[in-house]
């Protein structure tokens, strides 16, 4: 794997809580790989947390955080990055994830919302009605996920280690297309 991948970074996108960070450590684990999340490094730099940074600075400007972390981490190798939902939402940013492999974690809402439902960490999601967020969320997005080199789609009963191991099984019949 670590051969055929000649270093190449992967990019999990995907929806809130469909388990990209989570995923993500993973699969950096399995193949020797360094991990980033995005989210991650925006908190360290801000020194904030998502939530405080939604409420005292905007979405805007997190945005705009979190596509200067992209490219930055785009100039390093041999990297799993984990990114923000919303990180699709931005056509600049699809210049960077072009560079690795983009890998869309996709799971059905109402897996979504169970392990969500008592999560106060997503500012976009404190909303009285999350399961409507949620879906226009998804309704937006769901054209710009389609970009991705590789679609998984995860049962409510997988774990993420079997996701990872999914993950890395298919990865050469995509490298082949490309
Ligand atoms: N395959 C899985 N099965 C059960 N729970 C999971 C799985 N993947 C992630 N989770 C849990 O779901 C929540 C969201 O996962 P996380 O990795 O933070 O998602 P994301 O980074 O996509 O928002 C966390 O509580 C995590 O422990
Ligand atoms: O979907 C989104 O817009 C967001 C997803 C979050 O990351 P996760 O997808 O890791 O939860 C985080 O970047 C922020 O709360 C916004
Ligand atoms: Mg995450």
């Amino acid at each position: 794997m670590i051969d055929i991948l000649k270093g190449v970074n992967l990019y999990l996108i995907g929806m809130m809580g469909v388990g990209k960070t989570t995923v993500g450590k993973l699969l950096a684990e399995e193949i020797g790989y360094r991990f980033v999340d995005t989210d991650e490094v925006i908190v360290k730099a801000a020194g904030k947390s998502i939530n405080e940074i939604f409420a005292e600075n905007g979405e805007a400007e997190f945005r705009q955080l979190e596509g200067d972390v992209l490219a930055q981490v785009c100039a390093y190798t041999k990297l799993v990055v984990a990114t923000g939902g919303g990180i699709v939402i931005r056509q600049q940013n699809w210049s960077y994830l072009h560079h690795g492999l983009i890998i869309w974690l996709d799971a059905p809402i109402q897996i979504i919302l169970q392990r969500l439902a008592a999560d106060d960490t997503r500012p976009l999601l404190q909303d009285a009605d999350m399961e409507s967020k949620l879906r226009s969320l998804l309704e937006q997005r769901q054209p710009m996920y389609s970009q991705a080199d590789l679609h998984i789609t995860i049962s409510a009963t997988e774990t993420p280690e079997e996701i990872a191991t999914r993950i890395l099984a298919t990865i050469p019949s995509i490298l082949k297309q490309q």
